[in-house]
């Protein structure tokens, strides 16, 4: 794998028009593949509940988080200073194992004039996270879509997460965080700029 295929957008989402049911018969062969009776009474229910998860593990595929930041506000007095939102909680899931990848994110921007409902930015987090991800994909993929819709004089995302592919199988290392940025325009450029907007994030 070559460094561009983490930076490169994902494909555009795809959702093909398949029954619960396949995935519910998907989750009864991996439940004998484990060893377990799908037929038992503990797990008559368990693949349809196991579908539902997916839908909700999988929702960002179902949407355009782009959309989110369509609606900008511009009376914002001259404001010209980042705004930045901390410690976004989200809950993703790594596309190699889909076990889940937790963490927090920090997503600041400097406006060009127009500024966007600060739900929307977590929004745009949450559309991009509920897919299968690498963290370094959810992070560029965070920061470029505020950049094409808001074309805001820069953007930084810093995320932070824990992956239980790490900690619950494999090399079974728990505590390890894994951190990663993406700077864009005056926060890639301006050594300062970009050290301001780390110290508010409190990473400087
Ligand atoms: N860079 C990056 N790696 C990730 C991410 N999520 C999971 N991984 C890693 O993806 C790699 C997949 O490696 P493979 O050798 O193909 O799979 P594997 O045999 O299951 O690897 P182990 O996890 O080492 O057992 C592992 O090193 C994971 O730790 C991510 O968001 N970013
Ligand atoms: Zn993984």
């Amino acid at each position: 794998m070559d460094d561009d295929d983490y930076g490169a957008a994902a494909p555009a989402p795809h959702v093909e028009p398949i029954p619960q049911s396949e995935a519910e018969d998907a989750v009864r062969t991996l439940i004998r593949w484990a060893g377990d009776d799908p037929d038992r009474e503990g797990l008559l229910e368990t693949p349809a509940r196991v579908a539902r998860a997916y839908r909700e593990y999988f929702r960002g595929y179902q949407e355009d988080p782009g959309v989110h930041l369509s609606k900008t506000f511009g009376e914002v007095g001259g404001y010209d200073e980042i705004v930045i939102l901390r410690d976004i909680p989200f809950q993703s899931h790594c596309e190699h194992h889909m076990a889940p990848i937790i963490g927090k994110a920090h997503i600041a921007y400097l406006p060009n004039k127009r500024v966007v409902g600060i739900s929307k930015l977590a929004r745009v987090l949450q559309g991009f996270a509920k897919r299968m991800q690498v963290q370094e994909r959810l992070t560029a993929e965070v920061a470029d879509c505020i950049q094409k819709h808001l074309d805001p004089v820069g953007v930084a995302v810093v995320i932070e997460a824990t992956h239980a592919c790490m900690s619950a199988r494999g090399v079974m290392t728990a505590g390890v965080t894994m951190t990663t940025s993406r700077m864009m325009g005056v926060f890639r450029e301006d050594d300062r700029s970009r050290k301001e907007v780390l110290a508010l994030m409190g990473k400087g």
